[in-house]
């Protein structure tokens, strides 16, 4: 399998050369350079399989090449060992229509431990057979942070540098990532948002002076989901949805509470590959930015609101530029002139192809402060179940979506209520414990740095603590 870049100039690399690049060299996003298929056939014989054998059978195709089948059997053998359920990601009902997936039962109760856990023993198995040292740079508005630094904490050959907006996280996601005390660990407290957080990262894989790749010192990459191994691993939980709602005989809508595009392009990736979607539903908070695009054609950022559902505050959703991509006919010089218009103007319009592909298979909805406490409300009184208010988000959208009665929804549960239970106790009067696993994160000590927002602060402060590429 050869990955392309999304704008057009980088080299193709292969699996191990995506996972370890993370941002390709021109700017872009890889993708594989064309959607391994599977038949109806194939897909009624994954029924029944364990998580660790879907995510192999569904997995397979992209990291040909890279892996063998055992490698990779054994990768995820032991990244799903660490989860608190057997079925991984298992489903619930709340009514006749509506289905949650939760995705909360890895160690750090978000859905990012399902990629993370994979992506830090993928980093580890090809750093071993080139020796080398790897520099990760991220950036977090909650969970990618204490996901990605439970995956690699402690692991030879990877520093961890993770950028967090200062005040803008819950409590309990601060003290995930800054009571994690291994040498590799850097948390950093910075001012402004989660974007220019993201800005920074994406500005130190093109700094001369930082990426090897351009002659810098450190080999650069990322955890965030700009890293294609990210996305790879959340396809599978959509096919393990589907297929035991039915698929490949009945089709399935998924809602996803959306942020940086990540969790519901790997839906689309699923859809690409076979797996029968009704429809995807993208569901924002007031950063609506990818609400506005998707309903109207108008992608242009507006400044962040700090909201009760912190991890979606954002405003530049990386993987959009990923469907954009393959909606405009993968072309990579035309992406990269739409991208530049872009990061001028922080605005642009999409094409009519771009509006037309993505209306077959998107949908979207703006859910504000009131519609998703409706939600935590309704779900809790109805059903006795405690939604996260990003999960929340997700199942309001679910339910004003208009979805017919004969096809099940099912919204992506991405954190565990006990990660916001300030938010989670107002809208339901109840304040949800930690898990048992977590439980003493209030009395561990914290350690982070306080950064001003300024890429130079940053870039010198990675340089003074990261270990050099050999
Ligand atoms: C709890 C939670 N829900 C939803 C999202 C949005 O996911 P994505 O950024 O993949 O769209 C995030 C952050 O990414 C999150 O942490
Ligand atoms: N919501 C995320 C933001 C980063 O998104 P990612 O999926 O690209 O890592 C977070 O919680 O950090």
């Amino acid at each position: 399998m050869k990955y392309i870049s999304t704008r057009g100039s980088a080299p193709a690399l292969d699996f191990e050369g995506v996972t370890l690049a993370g941002l390709a060299s021109d700017g872009g996003l890889y993708v594989p350079e064309a959607w391994p298929q599977f038949s109806e056939h194939e897909i009624a014989a994954m029924s029944g399989l364990s998580y660790v054998e879907l995510a192999v059978r569904v997995m397979t195709p992209f990291v040909e090449g890279s892996l063998t089948v055992e490698e990779l059997r054994d990768l995820c053998t032991r990244a799903y060992g660490r989860f608190s359920h057997a079925a991984v990601t298992p489903l619930v009902q709340l009514d006749q229509q509506q289905w949650i997936l939760e995705l909360f039962h890895g160690p750090t109760l978000a859905f990012k431990d399902v990629a993370l856990q994979l992506l830090g023993r993928l980093f580890e198995h090809f750093l071993k057979q080139s020796d080398d040292h790897l520099t990760i740079v991220g950036a977090t508005s909650g969970d990618t942070g204490s996901a990605a630094i439970d995956a690699v904490a402690g692991r030879e050959r990877v520093d961890i540098f993770m950028l967090h907006p200062k005040g803008r996280v819950s409590d309990v996601q601060r003290r995930q990532m800054t009571t994690v005390r291994a040498p590799n660990v850097h948390n950093l407290a910075i001012e402004g948002s989660f974007d220019d957080a993201q800005a920074m990262v994406k500005r130190m894989f093109n700094d001369d002076a930082m990426a090897a790749s351009r002659g810098g010192e450190y080999r650069i990459s990322a955890v965030n989901s700009i890293n294609w191994a990210r996305l790879m691993a959340q396809v599978v939980y959509y096919f393990a949805a589907a297929l035991q709602m039915g698929a490949p005989r009945r089709k399935v809508a998924f809602s996803v509470p959306t942020g940086n595009f990540g969790d519901v392009f790997a839906g689309y990736v699923a859809a690409q590959m076979g797996l029968p979607i009704e429809k995807l539903i993208v569901a924002t908070n007031v950063n609506d930015i990818l609400h506005r695009a998707l309903a109207t054609g108008d992608y242009s950022a507006g400044t962040v609101t700090p909201t009760a559902a912190p991890s979606m505050d954002i405003q530049v959703s990386s993987n959009f530029e990923r469907l954009l991509f393959d909606l405009g006919g993968r072309d990579g010089a035309a992406m990269a002139e739409q991208m530049r218009g872009f990061e001028a103007s922080k605005a642009m319009q999409l094409t009519n192809a771009q509006r037309e592909g993505a209306a077959r298979l998107f949908a979207s909805a703006r859910v504000d402060q009131a519609g998703m406490a409706n939600a935590m409300t309704w779900a809790n009184e109805q059903c006795g179940y405690v939604l996260d208010p990003h999960t929340a988000i997700g199942f309001q959208a679910a339910r004003e979506a208009g979805i017919a009665a004969s096809t099940p929804v099912v919204t992506l549960a991405t954190a565990h209520p006990a990660k916001f239970p300030d938010a989670v106790e107002r809208a339901t009067g109840m304040r949800p414990s930690l898990p048992t696993r977590v439980g003493d994160l209030f009395e561990r000590t914290e350690a982070f740095e306080e950064l001003p927002g300024e890429y130079e602060a940053v870039a010198d402060y990675v340089s003074k603590h990261a270990t050099p590429s050999s």
